[in-house]
């Protein structure tokens, strides 16, 4: 069963310029004018309950958009979306029990007072009757390991236990659909790491559907089979992520470790693109279909320490799919 459906979704939106100077100032009293941005364009896919998907993009790609339209914040320009059998921009009572948003940098926890009055303010705000509230703020707390840290202000915990804190609150209502945008930013990589456990083990124990937007691979890497690929608005990818390594790395990267210092980096490009160099070591993105080729011109040419041949990391298979803007 499909949990989020979109169809044709667009989003653009209407921004008003105005010429620098009191002259502009006066024009833009009198009138006004405006460009349109397409954020989205178009775009659509479907998420089956309990999946857990990678949303990708470059910055200003649209994802953050395209989650306020799921999510039921802004109204979308043309297009159908349903979230748990809902029309997100109704934003009935229904809707909101259903679903949350995290915004890695967005906080809702109040600042001086400890975790625990704000979500016992949440509690009522939901509907949540007590006993419930303490089996499950006992239960997140265990699964957080945030013992000991909700009585204490907000101002008092590490960036790792905020963003903890931020989770259990948003999850504090048991939601169907978490929508999550960027919860491991600015995180030490330990805390990335137990915030993604963390997900791991809700999305187990609840079943819940997850859609997850990182700029760290690693999250997307070890949560989502499945990912999302949004470029400049348009979804340029919808597939499993080993689907995107193979399919779309038609690259190796051959490293060379040279005997003698880089003398003109100019007279290495032959052997293919240069990805970096540091010292004595070149890394070079070949061509599969040219690797035998590529490595037996090095080995006939250069003086060698040693060679390798690797698959690209994933991100760098992401950023070429971004660098040349559509998926064939
Ligand atoms: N409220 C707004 N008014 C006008 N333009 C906006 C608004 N919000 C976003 N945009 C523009 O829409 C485009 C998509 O922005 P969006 O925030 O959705 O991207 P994003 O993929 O979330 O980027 P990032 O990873 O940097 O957060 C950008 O060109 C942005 O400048």
């Amino acid at each position: 069963m499909a949990m989020v459906t979109v169809e044709g979704l667009s989003k653009i939106y209407n921004i008003a310029v105005k010429d620098s100077g009191l002259f502009g100032t006066l024009k833009h009293f009198w009138h006004r004018q405006y460009r349109e941005i397409a954020a989205v364009k178009d775009i659509s896919f479907a998420i089956a309950s309990g999946e857990m998907v990678g949303f990708l993009g470059p910055n200003g790609a649209g994802k953050t958009t395209t989650l306020k339209m799921l999510t039921g914040l802004i109204h979308p320009s043309s297009g159908n979306v349903q979230v748990a059998g809902h029309i997100p921009f109704r934003r009935d009572a229904g809707f909101l029990q259903k679903i949350t948003l995290v915004m890695g940098q967005k906080q809702q926890l109040i600042w001086d007072l400890p975790a625990l009055d704000s979500l016992r303010m949440n509690a009522a705000v939901y509907d949540i009757p007590d006993k419930i509230f303490k089996h499950r703020v006992g239960e997140l707390t265990e699964m957080l390991s945030l013992e000991g840290k909700l009585s204490q202000p907000m101002r008092k915990l590490s960036l790792g236990e905020r963003m903890k804190a931020e989770l259990l609150a948003a999850l504090l209502h048991q939601p169907q659909v978490l929508f999550l945008d960027e919860p491991t930013l600015g995180l030490d990589v330990n805390a990335q790491a137990s915030v993604r456990e963390f997900l791991r083990e809700y999305n187990q124990r609840y079943q819940a559907t997850i859609l997850l937007t990182s700029h760290y691979m690693a999250d997307i890497t070890a949560l989502c089979k499945r990912v999302l690929l949004i470029h400049q608005g348009g979804l340029i990818y919808d597939g499993s992520l080993d689907g995107l390594h193979n399919n779309f790395a038609p690259y190796r990267e051959v490293r060379v470790e040279l005997a003698q210092p880089i003398g003109d980096r100019n007279d290495l490009q032959k052997y293919g693109q240069i990805l970096n160099i540091d010292g004595q070591a070149v890394c070079f993105l070949v061509p599969r279909e040219n690797l035998t080729k590529a490595v037996s011109q090095i080995l006939a040419e250069l003086e060698i320490l040693d060679l390798s041949v690797n698959e690209p990391a994933i991100e760098e298979v992401i950023g070429s799919v971004f660098r040349a803007g559509t998926v064939h």
